[in-house]
């Protein structure tokens, strides 16, 4: 039997040419997701070929590491085919491992076998390359050891390929962990091979020494063979990393420059009127805030003019809402014919529009508004309908009627009422005796008030589910008002008066407090993993003291923090970016989940986003709304969902209501799911007796089925 001692050095540096092998390969299957076709099949082939190109490598390091006291010599024939077989092996079954977006047992299965077989083969084949006048015994159970060893690693090595594709929060990190672990795993099987072999040199009397000689002068000597395997490894590792470092120059650009037409296209979308083309709310107001700024610097007068059809309503009931909208394009079209280019024409919503007009006059109005009347009045003719509708307005002048935009716009909406009050068809100019719009609204107002300590405040819950594997993953509670007279109202009907009224803050404070007790008592109903989105309110996310909030509510109820989502928007979240960054850092120190709510809608600036701890990114539901295979919006949503991965942020779409958007944003890897089409928000009883039961389907049952749109 022969002494056989191991070179130390040689076998840590077999590790670590496994260790990079795998990670080279995990890095590679990360890039197949978010490449075009041609690049992800380069990715799928490099990172395979890579990796059975290392454990190539890694084994005959290992061989090399074994010293004996007898030279060594390697069949060539049988070296090259070890090394195809690794090849083979290792390319087929990432490839089989990473395409598609799940990994169905079976498919994980064969792809082990493939890769398991192959390695095991070339471990064997590479053995059996060894020529020297030794004979070679072996451990049986060992062996067998080995082999299931094989196996196991190859089952780990796929699995963790595809489980870390995507470039997730932290996926760094796991891939150099992984990367161990499968190094580890890749070695086991070699050196438990190994050590099911004994040598002896009992042979060496059956092989005269002069046949010997000529055998293993066929053959690779030790030294050539140590400069093929290091040649080998140090190309192929350093034409990876030379690859995969242009290729995150070019993924840079290309984020930078997707970024960029990303930005351009959701300002657009967040400053107009997708209907129309025209201004939006939130356009008009930047538009009257510079208007106003001008009037104050030059002391000129300018005008704004509210605008609203009359009986609009009526030409959707009789002809439907495509009637409809056509007659608004219409309408923004004969408006937009009537003013100049310094007049700045807006949609607010519905038929309702605003006109400002600059340094002007009561004259000039009185004759511009006339003008607008008149082309309104003119009969439509929409898909062979003929349809006639009239024109309200109102207008408010700076400096006289406000000096501000709220003021201003208050009076123009109060004057554009009171024409309506009194039949409709005509226009008038603020003045202080015009009855306020909103009758109804000090009771509304008084009811609201009164509403927290009445205790008519409710949190629905709506769950959220993974994607792909749909699993329950936890809820977004979503404020509710059970209001006495008009039964269970949804946030857009109150929420605006919170804000205003600065009710929201003690509001909100009970959402954080009801949302902590909630999970508590889950958790102490035996559901201790569930996870709870709660929106803070822009007014509430300003209050010096919300961290304090959370965290004494996070305390009061023994929630661990890692359960709890805090949703704020964009918008509030990027107003005043130092202290978010700080304030949300807190937040996210302490393990609570930070989400960026309705992107899309806001600023849509993804480079300061960038500089926030937030983890998670909420689509907003209207981009989800019209999401269909090759729409505008597939493109708008998987750049955002490539940029946010590309950020290490995962993204929830909210809003799902077909099963094409479900497809379609499972696709595009969105991480989570929301919306009817999975369950609508419930009150407490609802979701408490199905966490009991645990039946989670897709189709729970509804219980806000007369409301339309999810809140
Ligand atoms: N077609 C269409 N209708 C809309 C759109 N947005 C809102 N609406 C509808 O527009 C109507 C607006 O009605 P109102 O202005 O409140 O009432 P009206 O019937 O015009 O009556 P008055 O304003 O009192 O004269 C509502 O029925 C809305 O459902 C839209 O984008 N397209």
């Amino acid at each position: 039997m022969l002494y056989v001692s191991w070179d130390p050095i040689l076998v840590g540096i077999s590790f670590l040419v496994a260790f990079i092998a795998s990670f080279v390969a995990l890095d590679s299957a990360g890039k197949v997701l978010n490449s075009e076709p041609r690049s992800a099949l380069f990715w799928r082939i490099s990172g395979g070929a890579t990796l059975g190109m290392g454990i190539w490598s890694m084994h005959f390091v290992g061989m090399l590491a074994m010293k004996m006291p007898i030279t060594m010599h390697y069949d060539f024939e049988l070296t090259t085919l070890s090394f195809v077989i690794a090849l083979l092996a290792s390319t087929l079954s990432l490839n089989i491992a990473v395409s598609g977006h799940t990994l169905p047992i079976k498919r994980l299965f064969f792809a082990t076998l493939v890769l398991g077989s192959g390695v095991v083969s070339m471990h064997y084949i590479g053995m059996a390359a060894m020529m020297s006048f030794v004979s070679i015994y072996w451990n049986i159970p060992l062996v067998v050891l080995s082999l299931l060893i094989g196996i196991a690693s190859a089952w780990v090595a796929l699995w963790l390929a595809f489980s870390l594709r995507q470039n997730t929060h932290g996926v760094f990190i796991n891939r150099v962990f992984a990367s161990l672990v499968m190094g580890i795993a890749i070695c086991a099987m070699h050196y438990s091979g190994m050590s099911a072999a004994t040598f002896s040199n009992d042979g060496l009397g059956i092989i005269v020494r002069s046949d010997a000689i000529h055998i293993m002068s066929r053959g690779v000597g030790e030294q050539e063979l140590s400069l093929w395997v290091a040649t080998t490894t140090l190309v192929i590792f350093g034409i990876m990393l030379f690859i995969s470092m242009i290729d995150s120059q070019l993924r840079t650009a290309r984020l930078t420059d997707s970024l960029r037409q990303l930005n351009l296209q959701l300002e657009k979308q967040a400053h107009y009127d997708p209907l129309t083309g025209l201004a939006n709310r939130i356009q008009l107001d930047i538009l009257l805030d510079s208007c106003l700024n001008r009037a104050a610097e030059e002391q000129t007068t300018f005008a704004l003019i509210y605008m609203d059809l009359d009986r609009f309503k009526l030409v959707n009931d009789a002809w439907g809402h495509h009637i409809g909208d056509r007659l608004l394009v219409a309408v923004a079209e004969r408006l937009s014919a009537c003013i100049n280019d310094k007049m700045s024409l807006a949609r607010l919503g519905g038929d309702e529009f605003t006109l400002l007009v600059p340094q002007t006059s009561e004259e000039e109005i009185d004759a511009l508004i006339r003008r607008l009347i008149a082309t309104i009045q003119h009969p439509f003719y929409e898909l062979s309908h003929v349809i006639n509708v009239s024109l309200s307005a109102g207008v408010s002048f700076y400096p006289e009627h406000g000096e501000n935009a709220h003021e201003l716009k208050l009076k123009a909406d109060t004057a554009m009422y009171s024409v309506k009050q009194e039949g409709r068809n005509g226009w008038a100019i603020y003045h202080t005796g015009m009855a306020q719009k909103t009758a109804d609204a000090p009771q509304f107002l008084q009811d609201l008030s009164q509403a927290l300590t009445r205790n008519q405040f409710e949190l629905w819950y709506q769950p959220q589910y993974t994607a792909p594997e749909q699993t329950l993953a936890g809820f977004e509670a979503l404020l509710r008002w059970r209001h006495p007279q008009q039964g269970v109202l949804l946030p857009a009907a109150f929420l605006p008066m919170l804000e205003k009224t600065g009710l929201i803050i003690s509001v909100g404070q009970w959402v954080i407090e009801s949302a902590c007790r909630q999970l508590h008592y889950w958790n102490t109903q035996g559901f201790p993993n569930l996870k709870l989105a709660i929106n803070l309110s822009p007014s509430q996310f300003e209050k010096h003291d919300i961290y304090e909030q959370v965290t004494d509510a996070l305390a009061r109820y023994h929630v661990n923090p890692t359960h709890l989502t805090l949703e704020i928007t964009e918008n509030a979240a990027l107003k005043n970016l130092e202290r978010s960054v700080h304030l949300l850092t807190q937040f996210a120190q302490l393990g609570i989940t930070v989400a960026i709510d309705d992107f899309g809608t806001g600023y849509s600036n993804m480079l300061m986003l960038k500089k926030l701890p937030a983890t998670e990114l909420k689509i907003d539901k209207s981009f989800v709304k019209d999401i269909r295979e090759n729409s505008r919006n597939v493109k708008i949503v998987s750049t955002i969902i490539d940029i946010a991965h590309s950020m290490n942020m995962r993204v929830v779409a909210e809003g799902i209501e077909t099963a094409e958007q479900h497809a379609l944003l499972t696709n595009m890897g969105c991480a989570f799911l929301q919306g009817f089409l999975f369950a609508r928000p419930q009150p407490v009883e609802k979701i408490s007796a199905l966490l009991k039961h645990k039946s989670f389907a897709l189709s729970l049952e509804c219980s806000e089925s007369s409301q339309k749109k999810p809140a």
